[in-house]
């Protein structure tokens, strides 16, 4: 749970060869992860029955070989803040730097587990060179070759077993709400609105990897844990404006939860970093409400919540079933029901359609609008059941699945979310042989 790596380096030793090296092992598992688009920043593994999450850093790098000291420093930091392991990336055919000989400064002073890859490591003479990055005073080291592969499974090894394979924490079966969203949207004083004051009914549980995961609300009538309001609360020591933070910062709340509330600023609107966090919640498959906050300081003739909801769905889009809630947490303007729509959404996520009445639904819609054929062929769709998965997700059997396209999947897609309400919750539709 939240096992988290994060890939630094300078540019050009080899970070994004090594991230997709390392995140291919799951997407060669879980082939059908269609719909959402793969980038370099973030990514899931898995190896031997373990999932982890792989950053890298260097898909924020500004410009490339004209990065500044203090960015590439600040950018370590906050790796070093948020991720569980740092894989520290070197290139054994340039030898030590002054920029690795910097980073392994910061590296040595944190407290973080630290791993040097050495890569381009492509044959043994180079092996030898390997072991001079010793004296950057760091005790692990694998060398690598992130191009043909070789020692990339050593490496996997070791991640595995440093990663805690279970989570000491006594976690009831109720809902994980998290709160993400930009530097300065409102998230702490959400937090603190609902949890702020009233201390008694706060029971904070220790994981293991972090100090505070969840904390436990339990009143007016409801009962669910907020995710990682610790990292939330705490103001970092580099809280900068930077999409890198933001982004680290979200990833592992995202994880740990079931539904997401993402903070906007509603005097900025939807940028590129709320575009990015909300990517991460549909990678993750989780629900998502997003809240318009601050919405005290809009003026209301200019601004209508219409049209302000219809651009922000257009930013979001292809996904735009979503509740949006427009709040203002100084005014405390709907911020309970803004939880009521987290509620909802979880309820969403949860929801089983009984198989009768799924095949009596679905069944006359295909027969309405059967599949287009494709070569000659005809599709024939036979039964439809939803599968025992944590996020909605329908396999419709049929004997061709493979000639069935993607936009005819949309269109299943689309008629199953108009039937049933699964707002806020990423559906998954699965053609299956019979
Ligand atoms: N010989 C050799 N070349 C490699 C290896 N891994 C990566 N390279 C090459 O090194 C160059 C840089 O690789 P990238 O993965 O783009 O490096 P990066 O660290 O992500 O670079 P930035 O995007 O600038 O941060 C490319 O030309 C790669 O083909 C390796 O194991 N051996
Ligand atoms: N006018 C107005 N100001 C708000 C509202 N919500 C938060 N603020 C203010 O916005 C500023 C940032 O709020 P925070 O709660 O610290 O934001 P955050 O998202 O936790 O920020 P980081 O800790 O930097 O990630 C503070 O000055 C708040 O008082 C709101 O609804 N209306």
């Amino acid at each position: 749970m939240g096992n988290i790596a994060a890939i630094v380096g300078r540019p050009n030793v080899g970070k994004s060869t090594l991230f997709n090296r390392l995140t291919e092992t799951r997407t060669a598992i879980v082939n059908e992860e269609s719909g959402v688009t793969r980038d370099r920043l973030y990514g899931k593994c898995i190896w031997n029955g373990l999932e982890f999450s792989v950053v890298d850093t260097g898909g924020y790098a500004v410009g490339s070989d004209d990065i500044f000291e203090e960015e590439i420093r600040k950018q370590v930091l906050i790796a070093i803040e948020e991720a569980d392991i740092i894989l520290f990336m070197l290139d054994v055919t340039t030898g030590i730097t002054d920029y690795d000989e910097m980073v392994a400064d910061i590296l040595r002073r944190s407290k973080k587990q630290v791993i040097m890859v050495v890569n381009k490591v492509d044959n043994t003479d180079r092996l030898t060179e390997a072991s001079y990055f010793y004296s950057l005073g760091l005790d692990e080291m694998f060398p690598i070759s992130s191009i043909n592969g070789g020692g990339t499974g050593e490496l996997l090894d070791r991640l595995v077993e440093l990663f805690p394979s279970t989570e000491n924490v006594e976690e009831l079966d109720i809902p994980r709400f998290a709160i993400v969203g930009r530097p300065n949207a409102g998230k702490s004083s959400i937090v603190n609105a609902f949890i702020g004051e009233e201390r008694n009914i706060v029971t904070p549980i220790s994981g293991t990897t972090r100090d505070s995961i969840y904390t436990r609300y339990n009143k007016f009538g409801h009962d669910f844990y907020l995710v990682d309001t610790a990292g939330v609360r705490k103001k970092s020591k580099v809280s900068e404006d930077l999409e890198f933070y933001s982004v680290m910062r979200a990833i592992r709340a995202i994880e740990n939860s079931d539904v997401c509330l993402l903070m906007i600023d509603a005097t900025r609107g939807v940028e590129s970093q709320d575009q990015k966090i909300f990517q991460l919640i549909q990678r993750n498959k989780k629900g998502v409400v997003v809240l318009i906050n601050k919405w005290d300081l809009i003026e209301k003739d200019t601004m209508t919540t219409k049209k302000y909801e219809e651009q922000v769905r257009s930013k979001f889009a292809p996904f735009v079933d979503f509740p949006i809630v427009f709040t203002s947490v100084i005014t405390k303007q709907r911020i309970h029901k803004a939880l009521e729509m987290a509620v909802a959404v979880y309820d969403n996520k949860t929801r089983k359609i009984p198989t009768a009445k799924l095949n009596e639904a679905m069944q006359q819609i295909v027969h309405d609008n059967p599949p287009p054929s494709t070569k000659g062929k005809y599709i024939k769709i036979k039964y439809i059941m939803q599968l025992p998965t944590n996020t909605p997700a329908f396999a419709f059997f049929c004997n061709l699945p493979q000639y069935v396209k993607d936009p005819y999947k949309r269109f299943l897609e689309n008629k199953i979310r108009k039937m049933w309400d699964f707002s806020g919750v990423p559906v998954q539709i699965f053609m299956r042989k019979k």
